[in-house]
C-alpha cells in the first residue's frame, strides 16, 4: 500500500493566475510565503518563484500534472465576459470546472476555492443589499451570467467532508483596481470617443465597487478558515468593499481623476435598454457574417442603471473579513496606475 504525504497547506495553485485578479492572487500569496503555481492558457509575467504552467482547464491530464504536490487550488479562470460565446462558456466554466474538480478528487487535493460572481443573481432588477440567500437568476442577463452560475453550484455540490475535498465560492462584485483590462479601459474608451456623457436613469443607483486587494484577502481568509468543521463549506461569499456607492459617482470620479468631464445629460433607462436589446438582436442576427461588439449590451446597461450592492455580513461572520483598502483610496491608487489613460496621455 502506497501512503500519500499531505503537502503542506501552503502549496497551493491558481488557474488563472494570468488574469487580473489571478495575478493579484498570486503576488499577495507569495508575499505572505505560500508556495505558487500559476496554471493558465497564457503566461503574462514572472514572479520569481512561482512556477507557470501554460494550458486549458478543460485538459484533465495539464492539471493533473500541476496539482501533484498541492493541496489547495484557486480557481479564477474564465473566458472574458466581453466575448459573448456562449459554446466557450459552457465548455470551460461549466465542463471545464467539472474537470477540475475531477482532477482535484484523483491528485487528492483537499480545498477549491472558486471565484463565482456576485452577478449570479442578478436579473437586471435592483438588489439592494442582497444577502447569499437570494436564489439563483432564473433568467441570467446573458451567457457569462448563466454559466457562472452553472459553475457555482458544480463546485458547492462536489463538498465533501467524506471525500476530505472541501469547496468554497466567493462571490465578488465589480472588481477594480490596477491592471484591470475591462472597467477604467472600457469607461475611458467609451468617453474618448465621446459617448460617456449621459447618465442612464436619475444617477442615484447604489452598486458595489470591490477592489481588487479585498477580493484578494477574501479569497485567501476563506482558504485558511475552509476546515471539515466550519461554515465555509459548499457555501457561497459575498466580497465587497461594503461601502456602495452611486455607480455614475463612481464613474465621473474615475473619469474626472483621468482628466475627462463626467457624465451630465439623463436619458430614461428604459429607454436605454430597450436599444441595447435591439443592437443585441441585430449584431446576433448578423453573427454568421460578420462579429460586433457593441459597448451598450443589456448587462452593461442594467449594470449602469439598477442598483445592484449585497451584503458581506456573513463573510464578516464566519471569516472575520473586512475591507483592507477603503473605497477613495481605492479609487485614488486606480487612477494613479493608469497613467497612460490620461487625457492627452
Ligand atoms: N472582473 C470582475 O469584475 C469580476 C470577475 N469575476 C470573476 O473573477 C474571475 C477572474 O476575473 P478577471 O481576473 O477579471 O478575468 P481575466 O480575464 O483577467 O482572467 C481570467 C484568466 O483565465 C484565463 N483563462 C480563460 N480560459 C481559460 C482556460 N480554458 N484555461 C486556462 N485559463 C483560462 C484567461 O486567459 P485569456 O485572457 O487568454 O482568456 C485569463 O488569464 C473570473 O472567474 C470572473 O468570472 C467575478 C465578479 C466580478
Ligand atoms: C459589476 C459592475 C459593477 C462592474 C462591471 C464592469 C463593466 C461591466 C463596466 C466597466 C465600464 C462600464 C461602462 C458601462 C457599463 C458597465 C461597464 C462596462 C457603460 C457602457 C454604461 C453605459 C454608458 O453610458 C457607457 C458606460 C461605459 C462604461
Amino acid at each position: 500500500m502506497t501512503t500519500r504525504i499531505r503537502p503542506s497547506s501552503k502549496r497551493c495553485a491558481v488557474i488563472g493566475g494570468s488574469g487580473f485578479l489571478g495575478r493579484h492572487l498570486v503576488e499577495r500569496l507569495v508575499e505572505k510565503g505560500y508556495s505558487v503555481a500559476v496554471f493558465d492558457i497564457a503566461q503574462r509575467y514572472e514572479v520569481p518563484g512561482v512556477v507557470f504552467h501554460q494550458g486549458d482547464l478543460c485538459d484533465k491530464q495539464a492539471l493533473l500534472k500541476v496539482f501533484k504536490d498541492v493541496s489547495l487550488v484557486f480557481h479564477c479562470a474564465s473566458p472574458s465576459p466581453a466575448c459573448d460565446d456562449r459554446n466557450l462558456f459552457w465548455k470551460v466554466n461549466v465542463e471545464g470546472t467539472r474537470t477540475v474538480i475531477q482532477a482535484c478528487q484523483e491528485a487528492r487535493v483537499q480545498k477549491l476555492v472558486l471565484t463565482s460572481s456576485a452577478s449570479v443573481v442578478f436579473e437586471g432588477i435592483d438588489i439592494k443589499n442582497g444577502k447569499e440567500d437570494l436564489p439563483y437568476a432564473k433568467r441570467p442577463i446573458d451567457y457569462y451570467t448563466e454559466t457562472k452560475i452553472q459553475q457555482e453550484k458544480v463546485v458547492l455540490e462536489a463538498c465533501s467532508k467524506e471525500k476530505d475535498f472541501l469547496t468554497v465560492a466567493i462571490r465578488p462584485h465589480g472588481i477594480f483596481g490596477p491592471r484591470d483590462p475591462q472597467l477604467v479601459p472600457i469607461l475611458v474608451d467609451t468617453a474618448r470617443k465621446g459617448k460617456m456623457k449621459f447618465i442612464i436613469g436619475d444617477g442615484t443607483n447604489l452598486v458595489d465597487f470591490t477592489y481588487v486587494e479585498n477580493v484578494v484577502h477574501g479569497h485567501i481568509l476563506a482558504a485558511e478558515h475552509l476546515k471539515p468543521d466550519s461554515p465555509l463549506c459548499g457555501k457561497a461569499y459575498h466580497i465587497t468593499n461594503d461601502e456602495p456607492i452611486r455607480f455614475w459617482d463612481f464613474m465621473s470620479q474615475v473619469l474626472v481623476g483621468l482628466g475627462y468631464e463626467a457624465p451630465r445629460y439623463h436619458l430614461p433607462y428604459t429607454l436605454v435598454y430597450g436599444i441595447a436589446m435591439l443592437l443585441w438582436l441585430i449584431t446576433f442576427l448578423l453573427r454568421p457574417l460578420v462579429n460586433i461588439k457593441p459597448t451598450f449590451t443589456p448587462m452593461r446597461v442594467a449594470l449602469a442603471g439598477t442598483h445592484h450592492y449585497y451584503s458581506c455580513s456573513r463573510a464578516k461572520q464566519d471569516m472575520g473579513y473586512q475591507p483592507v483598502v477603503r473605497l477613495q483610496e481605492a479609487i485614488a491608487r486606480t487612477v494613479a496606475s493608469y497613467p497612460h489613460l490620461k487625457r492627452g496621455g
